[in-house]
């Protein structure tokens, strides 16, 4: 690297906006999408998609709301030919879908888009030319006269083939016409590019219905996102007859992080600035470092509340099926479809996610920490995955996921405490079956329904137990000696029971509270005890988990686990206190 860098890169040079607007404005309504993955996605990969491919992601596309959908650079290969051939004879085009086609400004390959598209009832038709100086200088060797020259004279080439195709075929054609290099590009001179080219489509057939697309491509990113939407405004401002123009943005990421980059504050930025349509594609595949992910710009209006227009609800099924055409796997952090972005293992992030995601159960506007958007409406749920950074809101949630068990705080620092003795020893992640055996083994929990049974390793069990009308009977065994008991179903009874049934044992016990709860998995309780000495002051306190068909049972298990707990020696200092 050198010392300095000056002499070798040059400053992109900004550009003189007076009253610049963008800043100040907000986007109130998605712009017109046109998905390139076909063309600009598939000229930039190892392996070219075939023609079933293509097929594929074309219908993919459609089903997923796009309505502008670049399909091939016809005159590159016989595959891009054919593929424009195909949607058209067989139908495949629905009706409100416009195929797009892209050729340099070349008489040759102009034609043979033109025939390409034969048939199709609405085709853009995009030529491009550069008007960058290192384009002019380095490929065409020309001047700026013959730029402009050159981009009439095409212009109105293509005007007079679209008479003449619309005449035989019916076809509807707009131009779409690129300045490559256009953020390389001095302004006024893509002005009077533009002004020439308009000029030229006008001036050589009767006026069209379908405004000209002016594309002004970041082709290569070489500034910031804000010098960017400085020159879309300017162009916006500047253009003459802007009303009768749309402006569109084509941004590749060049400055980038992770496979997103600035592309999408660029995108964002320029359609602040004026422009009303997007190209990009999805999960930002493209040339060199990618062209803009449009599944972010897309998200990131729909989080600020803003209606997409596309859908991305089965997002998974999106991601498969892109990486498997394209060869390019979707980073585990994309802001949207990355498979660790509904994840988290922080502690701090867990607690609030579980706390926010509690409180989504009564309101309709979503306000979690640290989750922008809800993942259930991409098809995704979020994940709290448990390691040495994790806390006791992190293992609560597996536990309420994986088991149904809400537990009450002083239960989930016990857990925590477990997990984190594991987790932080063995330096691993614990997997949810993991936490769920820590959780079973702490508090003897005793799940007679659900598939994670576990056998009472304590001094008291439930031998047996059968509930009728109003009472219950079975036999508790203490100490390896069956005792009989029988009580009323209420749960204060219950608990009576089972404490006078365990008095033997020589130790009072308190209840301090108990918590039940119902779902398709039974009955679960939850029960808290005290032991009491003698003179009736406080010792430890633990609690005790149980689940079963029927609710007295369940809290007859949940106290015979409180129980063992005491007596093994597990304990809650500063009993008597509610937790
Ligand atoms: C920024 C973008 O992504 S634009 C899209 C780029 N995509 C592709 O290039 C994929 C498909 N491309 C191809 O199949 C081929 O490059 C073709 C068919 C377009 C042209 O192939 P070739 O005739 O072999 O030319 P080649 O690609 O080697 O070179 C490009 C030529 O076109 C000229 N050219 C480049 N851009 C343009 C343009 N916008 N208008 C007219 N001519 C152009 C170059 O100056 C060069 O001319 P030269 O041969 O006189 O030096
Ligand atoms: C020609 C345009 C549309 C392009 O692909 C680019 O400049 O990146």
């Amino acid at each position: 690297m050198l010392l300095d860098p000056s002499p070798k890169y040059q400053r992109i040079k900004p550009v003189n906006l007076v009253d610049r607007q963008w800043p100040s404005r907000t986007i109130e309504h998605h712009p017109t999408w046109l998905s390139t993955d076909l063309r600009d996605g598939n000229q930039a990969i190892v392996k070219p998609m075939s023609i079933a491919q293509k097929l594929a992601l074309f219908r993919i596309l459609v089903e997923r709301g796009f309505r502008q959908i670049e399909v091939a650079f016809p005159a590159a290969s016989e595959t891009e030919f054919g593929f424009v051939r195909t949607l058209i004879q067989n139908q495949e085009i629905p009706d409100g879908v416009a195929i797009q086609v892209i050729t340099p400004a070349r008489k040759d390959l102009i034609l043979r888009s033109f025939e390409a598209t034969r048939g199709a009832k609405h085709v853009l038709m995009q030529l491009y030319s550069s008007t960058a100086p290192v384009f002019r200088d380095v490929v065409y060797k020309n001047t700026n006269e013959d730029i402009i020259r050159m981009a009439a004279e095409h212009t109105a080439f293509a005007r007079i083939t679209a008479i003449q195709y619309s005449k035989e075929y019916g076809t509807e054609f707009q131009l779409v016409y690129a300045i490559e290099g256009f953020s390389q590009s001095d302004m006024d001179f893509v002005i009077k590019v533009c002004d020439a080219v308009k000029n030229a489509w006008d001036s050589h057939g009767p006026p069209t219905a379908r405004p000209i697309i002016f594309n002004l491509p970041a082709s290569v990113e070489c500034g910031p996102a804000n010098h960017y939407a400085d020159q879309v405004e300017y162009i916006h401002k500047n253009l003459p007859n802007r009303d009768q123009c749309i402006l569109s943005v084509h941004v590749h990421n060049d400055r980038v992080q992770l496979t997103i980059g600035t592309a999408v504050a660029a995108t964002e930025q320029a359609l602040l600035a004026g422009a009303e349509r997007v190209e990009g594609c999805l999960f930002g595949n493209g040339e060199r470092t990618g062209n803009v992910d449009l599944v972010t710009v897309a998200l990131n209006l729909y989080s600020q509340g803003v209606a997409p227009g596309l859908d991305f609800s089965r997002m998974d099924e999106l991601v498969q099926f892109m990486t498997q055409v394209n060869g390019i796997p979707v980073h585990p952090r994309h802001p949207y479809a990355g498979e660790l972005v509904y994840t988290a293992f922080s502690g701090g992030h867990q607690d609030g996610i579980r706390k926010g995601l509690h409180l989504m159960e009564n309101s309709t506007v979503w306000a979690v920490p640290y989750l922008p958007l809800d993942p259930t409406d991409f098809g995704r749920v979020y994940e709290a995955r448990i390691n040495s950074q994790s806390g006791k809101g992190g293992a609560a949630y597996v536990l309420e996921q994986s088991l149904d068990i809400y537990l009450p705080r002083s239960m989930q620092m016990e857990v925590s405490k477990a997990v984190q003795l594991v987790s932080d020893s063995e330096g691993r992640e614990l997997p949810a079956d993991e936490i769920c055996t820590i959780f079973s083994d702490l508090f003897d929990f005793h799940d007679s329904v659900g598939r994670k049974a576990v056998a009472s390793t304590g001094r008291v069990s439930l031998q047996s137990c059968e509930i009728h009308e109003e009472t219950m009977d079975g036999v508790i065994v203490v100490d390896q000696k069956p005792l009989p008991f029988h009580t009323t179903i209420q749960s204060p009874a219950v608990i009576k029971t089972c404490l006078q049934t365990v008095n033997g044992l020589g130790l009072r016990f308190k209840l301090l509270e108990e918590e039940q709860r119902s779902s398709i998995l039974g009955f679960t309780s939850l029960v808290h005890l005290e032991i009491q000495s003698k003179t009736g002051s406080h010792g430890n306190s633990w609690w005790g988990a149980g689940r079963a068909k029927q609710q007295p049972e369940a809290t007859l298990r949940a106290a015979i686990s409180a129980v063992n707990g005491l007596l093994s020696g597990k304990g809650i200092a500063n009993a008597g206190v509610k937790c």
